[in-house]
């Protein structure tokens, strides 16, 4: 059997071949305007993109999602840009993100690293938004494997009527997220929010309500991935919600949540490319 340290770089070693693999697919050299995510895997995304060399990065601009992958950009050297400056009309070309976990329809759950808010609008102003994994956040329905809770972004000062509606709506002990050890109180996310983490029964898609025996619209605190996300962000003092979701990325050129592409490194050392044309 795998030892912890074993496991632990079977893993890294997963993210880094998804992360070379979803570049070599998705990053072609005429694009100039690039969406990096937040995360462990992204960093092996910027590595992968270093790797093409200045001839290729130096006419590129890089996006990031905060503060993290702010420095990655400029510790690799790579031309920093700021989605504020993208002017109206225009959009990225691409965007690499991770994803704690992806279900079979390409509905994502982030924020587990307190970084989705930012992360939703670069996905969403790139024409092509493609995710980069392991194989642990290979799930089938979400909310399966990451038991943790949905992550949500909060006003602070709304925190507790949040939990309150959370708490109504079935979720099983929402809580506001601590900050890291050392620092008293809860985190502070790089747009001066809260976190609140809401565990829910894993997430039904719609071919899951097909035959009409279940609704997935709340009744048993049972939810669809969709009922549930457009319930959450609507509770009053919620800023945004960590899934992604709604219309498939292939469907929609940008405005998408869902990536074109979710590529996972295997255990076996492989790369499982998944699409909405294949799930
Ligand atoms: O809050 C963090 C972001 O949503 C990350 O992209 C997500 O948590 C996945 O992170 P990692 O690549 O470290 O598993």
């Amino acid at each position: 059997m795998a030892t912890t340290t074993q496991q632990a770089a079977l893993v890294e070693t997963s993210k880094r071949l998804a992360a070379f693999q979803a570049v070599k697919d998705h990053l072609l050299p005429e694009y100039t305007r690039i969406g990096i995510g937040s995360g462990s895997t992204v960093v092996y995304v910027v590595e992968a993109i270093s790797a093409l060399g200045p001839a290729v990065t130096s006419r590129m601009a890089f996006y990031p999602t905060g503060s993290q992958s702010e420095e990655l950009i400029e510790a690799a050297g790579l031309n920093l840009q700021y989605i504020s400056k993208l002017p109206a009309g225009q959009q990225l070309d691409v965007a690499f993100d991770g994803a704690d976990e992806v279900d079979d329809d390409l509905n994502l759950i982030k924020g587990g690293g307190a970084c989705l808010w930012q992360e939703k609008i670069v996905a969403a102003s790139a024409k092509r938004f493609v995710c980069v994994a392991d194989f642990r956040k290979l799930s089938p329905r979400l909310g399966t494997a990451w038991k943790k809770g949905i992550p949500i972004e909060v006003l602070p000062m709304a925190a507790p009527r949040v939990l309150d509606e959370l708490a109504r709506m079935g979720s099983q002990n929402p809580r506001v997220r601590p900050g890291l050890p050392g620092k008293a109180g809860a985190i502070v996310t790089d747009n001066g929010m809260w976190m609140i983490d809401a565990p829910f029964a894993p997430l039904l898609l719609p071919k899951d309500v097909e035959d009409g025996s279940e609704t997935g619209s709340g009744t048993n605190s049972v939810w669809t991935v969709d009922a549930l996300a457009d319930r959450l962000i609507k509770i009053p003092g919620v800023a945004e919600i960590g899934l992604f979701y709604g219309k498939n990325g292939l469907e929609v050129a940008a405005g998408a949540q869902k990536p074109v592409a979710a590529y996972f490194g295997m255990a076996d050392g492989t790369v499982q490319v998944k699409t909405p044309t294949t799930t």
